[in-house]
This record gives C-alpha cells, structure tokens and sequence, in this order.
C-alpha cells in the first residue's frame, strides 16, 4: 500500500511534496475522512463502530472491500448534520495541511432520517463556508474549495435528476458548487438509465466529471461510448479505456484524474510501475493529468504521497515535478 511504498522517501522529500501547491479535483467527502477521527465521531455519540475492519493492506483486499466500508460502516456514523458537517471541516484540514490550493471535493446528497437531499447539499456547503470565513485572513494562503454533487451509478433516473437539479438550483446561489459527479461502485450496474438526467448537466454550464472505465468488467459494453457522448469536462481513473476511446479522449483533451493509490490498493491495478499513467505520460506524451486522492481516509494516502510516486515511477526531476503542479494550479486555481 502506498504508506510502505513511500517509506523510501526522506523527511526532506515529504516535506517538500507538502510544501508545493497542488490541484485536487478527485476526493469523495466520505472517503476523505480519516477512519480515526469517524472513530471519534462514533465515541461521542454512542454509535457502534467496528473493533476490527478489512483494511486496505490486508490481504485479499479489494475496491469491493472500500465499498463495504461505505456501507456498513461509514455511513452509520455520518448520518446526521452535526457528523457531516465534522466530517467537511476534517477534510477541508485535512487537505490544506497537505499543501492543496485548489480543492474540488465531490459528495453524493443522501436522504435519511435527519435530512433529505436537499438539506445535506445545503449542510455541506454552509460547512464549507464556515470553514473559509473561519480562515479568511489568516496567514497561510487560503485554498479555494469547489464542490461536485454525485450521482451514484444506482441511482434511479429520478434521483439523478434530483442532483442534477439541486446543482442546477444552487450554484447561482453558492459559487463552491460546480458541477454533477457519477460515481458509485463499477462492478455493479450501467449508467445508461441515467442520461436523461445527466444530459442536464453542461446545458447548465456546469462541469460533468465521470468516473470513467475504473474496473475491467464494464457493466454494459457501450458505457463508454455513452459518456463520451455527453461531452464530459473530466474522467476519473481510466484505466480500461480500450486504445481507440483514449485516443478519442487525448484528442479532445479531456482531463484525466489519476488515483495511482486507489488504483492499486484497490487492486485494479497491480503494482504502481505498471500504472496506466506511465503509457500516458511517457508513450502518448500525455499531460492533461492531475494527481488525485480518491478517499484518503482510507487509502491513507496524502496528495503530496501521490506526487512524490508520481515522480518515481515517472522519472522526474523535482523541477519537472514542480512545473506538473504549477501547470495544474495555473489550469484550476482562477
Ligand atoms: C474507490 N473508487 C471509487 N469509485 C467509484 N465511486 C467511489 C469510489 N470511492 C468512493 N466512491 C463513491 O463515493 C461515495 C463516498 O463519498 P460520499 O458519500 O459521496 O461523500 C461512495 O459511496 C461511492 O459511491
């Protein structure tokens, strides 16, 4: 797992990675939070939580095992306004202790006993707002926060368009929201029931950013063909995309978010130096790439964990390294 792979870098090479400005655009709010502090949150609230977990690491575990842990434990701590809004201002902590200036978090609006969907978008956004005006003048530079609605690909067409329509609704309102996500667990069910929702998206000048090809089994053959379709600004992952679809997407110049930790402790792919970016980078000279967490709090990876594998398994210098990262805050950071 990525801990033990950057176990080889020095203080010094950590504290540099921290100290470069960097663009994240994929992290699930969720995902985002350390499992220690959910812990916590479950403590002070007399809420179950597992003495033991199937961790990445362990053996035998996989993206199925990620999302169990949505499911069966993550989910019953944040289930009310107080525990997402804890959660938010963890992540936002979390991130810019870690050197982010641009942080674009992505979350799936949930109803349940204490809010329906609409109140849960409005709790993240006031959190989000909250936490900026707490910082507004402080000394480190301020990170700018954006936020993504996500469609799970289970969703009926009536609750994407449900998403779509409070990203439609808020974002006059709110400038941190910026656009509709489809993620969810990709070894279960097509996207295809969700177009005529998803279709809403750009028309709205907001961003559609999809999770794009993540595990080899594709639900339905044409999937990929179908998202190409609605124009997407971004793709997540990328890492079963048949040869002529990504040539398609690099002559388009659709941003690429790679999740190097994910992919591999996820086990879609198999070890870091066999990572897609390598054929991206050094093959295609592909560079419409951003290095992204996924869900740190579970993959334990930091974004400065990220860069500094990135650099390795790529063969930069600290300097190309640097010139990467500004291209990326130059790209998003407006
Ligand atoms: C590992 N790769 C992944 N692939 C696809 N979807 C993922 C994911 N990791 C997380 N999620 C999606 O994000 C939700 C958690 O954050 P939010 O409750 O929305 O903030 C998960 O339920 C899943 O739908």
């Amino acid at each position: 797992m990525s801990l033990k792979h950057i176990s080889k870098y020095t203080q010094e090479d950590l504290s540099w990675a921290r100290s470069l400005p960097k663009v994240e655009l994929h992290a699930h709010i969720n995902g985002s939070v350390s499992l220690d502090d959910l812990r916590s949150l479950a403590l002070s609230k007399n809420l179950p939580f597992p003495a033991t977990l199937a961790l990445p690491g362990d053996p035998g575990f996989d993206i199925k095992d990620v999302f169990t842990l949505f499911s069966s434990t993550i989910y019953g701590v944040v289930r009310d306004q107080d525990a997402l809004r804890f959660v938010v201002g963890k992540v936002l902590d979390a991130f810019q202790a870690d050197g982010c200036v641009y942080l674009e978090l992505r979350t799936t609006p949930k109803k349940n006993v204490a809010m329906d969907m609409d109140e849960y978008v409005m709790v993240v956004v006031g959190a989000i707002e909250e936490w900026l005006l707490g910082r507004a003048g402080s000394q480190e530079g301020l990170m700018h926060v954006r936020l993504l609605l996500s469609v799970d690909r289970r969703h009926s067409v009536e609750q994407a368009n449900q998403i779509v329509d409070l990203a439609v609704k808020y974002a006059p309102l709110h400038t941190c929201i910026v656009g509709v996500d489809v993620c969810g667990d990709p070894t279960v069910g097509g996207i295809r029931h969700l177009v005529p929702a998803l279709q809403k998206v750009k028309p709205a000048a907001l961003k559609l950013v999809v999770h794009f090809a993540e595990v080899a089994e594709c639900p339905e053959q044409d999937e990929l063909e179908t998202i190409l379709s609605l124009n997407p600004d971004r793709l997540g992952h990328c890492t079963f995309v048949p040869s002529h679809l990504m040539d398609e997407i690099i002559k388009r110049e659709i941003t690429m978010e790679i999740c190097l930790s994910s992919n591999v402790v996820g086990g879609t792919v198999s070890a870091y130096e066999r990572h897609h970016l390598i054929e991206l980078w050094k093959e295609r000279g592909y560079r419409n790439l951003v290095l992204c967490t996924d869900d740190r709090g579970i993959f334990l990876n930091e974004l400065s964990h990220e860069y500094l594998i990135a650099m390795d398994i790529l063969g930069l210098t600290k300097r190309e390294m640097e010139e990467w990262a500004a291209r990326c805050v130059e790209q998003y950071r407006k």
